[in-house]
């Protein structure tokens, strides 16, 4: 059996992540018969607590995860939504190990993540995750300033929290002209949490 094919979808927030993966993990299913499993992290409760929901309101069923749950022989794909937060203490053992698991039995995985949080640092779950990646799809979003192409998320009420859920009410895609302005002011010293 061949090893299995890992797709990473990461940019910032609003670029369509969700939407991409869930596309895909609609096109595995379709005239195949495959089974597959959806996860996301329990700890993302923002929309919905079992289904990974885009900011269009499109929501899949999904089981909410702190660890790998038993993936059982007939699966073909697993998919993992926001899986930046993959990670203690969040999650339960080490989730880049849990996907090589899977690989090499055979299954496809795919993730959708951020690659960078609001300070523009890389979150490592997705990083390592990108490391490994057969095939990589970097989404932009749209500047709110500027509408130019936007790879990066900024943070409208500035805290040292680097895991903060929310949605548009406290975060929007910039550019890096619009972006960087904001992050080169003096601020707080920042205590990461993952
Ligand atoms: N402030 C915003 N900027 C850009 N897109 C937005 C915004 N608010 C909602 N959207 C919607 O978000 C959708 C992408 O949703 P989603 O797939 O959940 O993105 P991601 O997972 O990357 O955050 C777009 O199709 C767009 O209609
Ligand atoms: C940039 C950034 C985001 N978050 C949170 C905010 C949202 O709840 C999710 C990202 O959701 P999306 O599907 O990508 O829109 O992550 C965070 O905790 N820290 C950050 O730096």
């Amino acid at each position: 059996m061949a090893y299995g094919k890992l797709e990473v979808v990461c940019g910032p927030m609003f670029s369509g992540k969700s939407t991409e993966m869930l596309k895909h993990a609609v096109w595995h299913i379709h005239g195949t018969g495959s089974r597959i499993m959806l996860l996301k992290p329990a700890f993302d409760v923002r929309y919905s607590e079992t289904k990974v929901v885009n900011h269009d309101g499109i929501g899949f069923d999904a089981i909410p995860v702190t660890r790998m749950p038993e993936v059982p022989a007939d699966v073909t794909a697993v998919f993992i939504d926001e899986v930046q937060f993959c990670c203690a203490p969040h999650y339960e053992g080490d989730l880049v190990e849990d996907v090589r698991g899977l690989l090499a039995r055979g299954v496809q995985v795919a993730v959708a993540g951020l690659d960078m949080d609001w300070q523009g640092r890389p979150f490592p779950v997705t990083a390592a995750l990108l490391a490994m990646a057969d095939k990589v799809f970097k989404l932009r979003s749209r500047c709110a300033v500027c509408g130019v192409d936007a790879t990066k998320t900024f943070k409208k009420q500035r805290n040292d929290r680097r895991v903060e859920l929310g949605q548009a009410d406290l975060y929007e895609p910039r550019c890096n002209a619009h972006w960087h302005d904001h992050s080169q002011r003096p601020g707080v010293e920042l205590a990461l949490e993952i």
